[in-house]
């Protein structure tokens, strides 16, 4: 690993199912929340997009009402975007308002959404207003970053090979990625480190591979971007049965 060496080491969490490992992160992050307001805090949550992710948002909203979260006391920010109209279900911010955030009513200056083409001419214009939001806010470090693992490793808009995962801005711009659509911004690696508790997302057996790689002795985060974060109090990777099928 690259600069995670010094951190707690990666636990791996393993549900019988994609259901059941929704159920189990979205309590997960209900209680977190929770937790920090009850100590005073107003906790910063950095989100994903992808399939898992959405199923985990909606048991969120489904379970809230028992939680004793106050939604208008917990901030959102987004580990990675796709630069498409704001409005477009390709959007990460879409697809979280959709499942949980319009849902429960957080309020809309809760919710740090990436620019879109409508606010920022470009993708690097994009991420460095998004970096200087980031480092003007309260958030110094995120309560909980998640991010879902792509077949290839990639995790936030970091792909294998590319450049932006040497970066050491907050944020920074992506064209032509390998998986649709090609221009996006994400968070660096440094900036997602920035978290009590980094959690992978997983499921699936198409996924089992990136999972094995990324939690293997050997193997560099070039190949394999999930590698590349952990969290300064805890790693945990929420996996389905076939996710951990190669571990
Ligand atoms: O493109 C992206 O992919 C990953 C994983 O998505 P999935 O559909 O394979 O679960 C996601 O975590 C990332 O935020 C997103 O932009």
């Amino acid at each position: 690993m690259t600069g995670t060496d010094s951190l707690p080491e990666p636990h791996v969490e393993v549900h019988a199912d994609a259901a059941a490992l929704a159920t189990a992160v979205a309590g997960e992050l209900l209680n977190r929340i929770a937790d920090s307001q009850a100590a005073g805090h107003v906790p910063a949550i950095c989100l994903t997009g992808g399939t898992i992710a959405d199923a985990i948002h909606r048991e969120v909203a489904r379970m809230a009402p028992e939680s004793g979260v106050d939604w208008g006391a917990v901030d959102f920010w987004f580990g990675d975007e796709r630069y498409v109209d704001r409005d477009s279900p390709d959007r990460n911010a879409v697809q979280a308002r959709d499942a949980f955030l319009d849902v429960l009513g957080v309020p809309p200056h809760r919710v740090h959404e990436m620019p879109s083409p409508s606010s920022a001419r470009s993708v690097d214009e994009a991420a460095r207003s998004y970096g200087a939001e980031l480092r003007g806010s309260a958030a110094h470090e995120f309560l909980v970053t998640m991010l879902g693992v792509g077949p290839d490793g990639h995790i936030a808009s970091l792909f294998p090979g590319f450049s932006q995962l040497t970066a050491h801005d907050i944020a920074v711009g992506v064209t032509g990625s390998p998986k649709p659509p090609p221009h996006r911004v994400t968070l660096t690696l440094e900036a997602l480190a920035h978290s009590a508790a980094v959690w992978f997302l997983v499921s699936g057996d198409a996924k089992a591979d990136a999972v094995r790689r990324a939690l293997a002795e050997d193997g560099t985060v070039a190949e394999t971007p999930a590698r590349g974060v952990r969290g300064t109090a805890e790693t945990t990777w929420f996996l389905d049965h076939d996710a951990a099928s190669l571990l």
